[in-house]
């Protein structure tokens, strides 16, 4: 066990569920010594306080991001441009930011914006762990432990910056991958973005119809499987559907195309097609489930 904490003092915007999750496993870990907090709402960050999340709420950016080591934004994706527009004039030289946001070309794009000669301070990052819950009471020191982290690091961001975010990661238990930019989003418009606004969709559509609450008493675990994910935050959602609208789009259209292939299996009574289609996904999902299980 390290006698000193990998770093000093870590501020994070948005102490929800990512915000919250990381500042709890960094202080587990013994890795940080002071987290200050900044928020939208009082009462959250209220909560943060009493969660342990937070041991001060920040006030003014100008006189906690000098001396900070790491600043990690983890509001919804929208919030982002305001939040780097905030801290850009105060980052101190060994300031290093991340984010945890859920797309990442926008991300980027704000981070040049507004870091200007500093973007090499800023190590995108984006951890695969999440809930269905948000906000200070959902989040938990254990939520990234054997969970994978994709960081997308620029050019200009040095080894030693991208190890010590690598390194912040780690402590909370996760396992750290890198892609691109353009790839993250490409990636989790298909396996992430695209399955939440189906859910939505299905839920609405059922929600909307004068004998929902029929078919609603009646729902159970296909149900309950399928719609977890619709009962998440409606703004971190639509921030990351407008934010990667283009690639979102792409998935949408395809998964379009493939809805149609099987409506008209089912209106030809093909049940050779549906058996293909059936038996084909049902052995990517097992092998997926089975590789994700180790
Ligand atoms: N929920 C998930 O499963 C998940 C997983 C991975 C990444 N993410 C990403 O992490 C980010 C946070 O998501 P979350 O689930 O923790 O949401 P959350 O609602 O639990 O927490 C977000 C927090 O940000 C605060 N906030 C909003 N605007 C702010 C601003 N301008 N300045 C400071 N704080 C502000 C809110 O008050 C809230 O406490 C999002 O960008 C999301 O895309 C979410
Ligand atoms: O477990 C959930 O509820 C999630 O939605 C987590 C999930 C996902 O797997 O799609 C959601 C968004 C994130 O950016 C990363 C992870």
């Amino acid at each position: 066990m390290r006698e000193q904490a990998e770093f000093g003092k870590l501020v994070i915007f948005g102490a929800g569920l990512v915000g919250g999750s990381f500042a709890l496993a960094l202080k587990a870990a013994g890795q940080v010594q002071e987290v200050v907090g900044f928020g939208r709402s009082l009462s959250g960050m209220k909560q943060a306080l009493e969660f342990g999340i937070v041991d001060r709420v920040g006030i003014n950016p100008g006189h906690e991001i000098p001396d900070a080591d790491l600043v990690l934004i983890a509001s919804p994706v929208a919030q982002m441009p305001e939040v780097m527009a905030r801290i850009a004039p105060y980052l101190g030289e060994r300031t290093l930011v991340t984010d945890g946001g859920s797309t990442k070309m926008d991300a980027v794009a704000a981070a040049r914006e507004f870091f200007g000669g500093r973007i090499g301070q800023f190590i995108p990052g984006h951890p695969i762990a999440g809930a269905e819950h948000s906000g200070p009471a959902a989040a938990r020191a254990d939520l990234y432990r054997n969970k994978k982290v994709v960081l997308t690091p620029l050019p200009e961001n040095t080894p030693l910056d991208v190890a010590r975010i690598r390194s912040a990661w780690e402590w909370c238990g996760a396992q750290i991958h890198e892609l691109s930019p353009a790839e993250h989003d490409r990636i989790f418009a298909a396996v992430s973005h695209l399955p939440h606004l189906l859910s939505y969709a299905l839920v609405y559509d059922l929600a909307q119809r004068e004998d929902s609450g029929r078919l609603f008493a009646f729902a159970a675990s296909g149900f309950r499987d399928f719609t977890r994910i619709a009962a998440s935050h409606p703004e971190m959602w639509r921030d990351i559907c407008l934010a990667n609208r283009l690639p979102l789009l792409a998935e949408l259209e395809a998964y379009r195309r493939q809805l149609d292939a099987l409506y008209a299996a089912l209106e030809a009574n093909d049940g050779g097609r549906l058996n293909d289609v059936f038996t084909a996904a049902r052995a990517a999902r097992r092998a997926w489930a089975s590789e994700a299980e180790k």
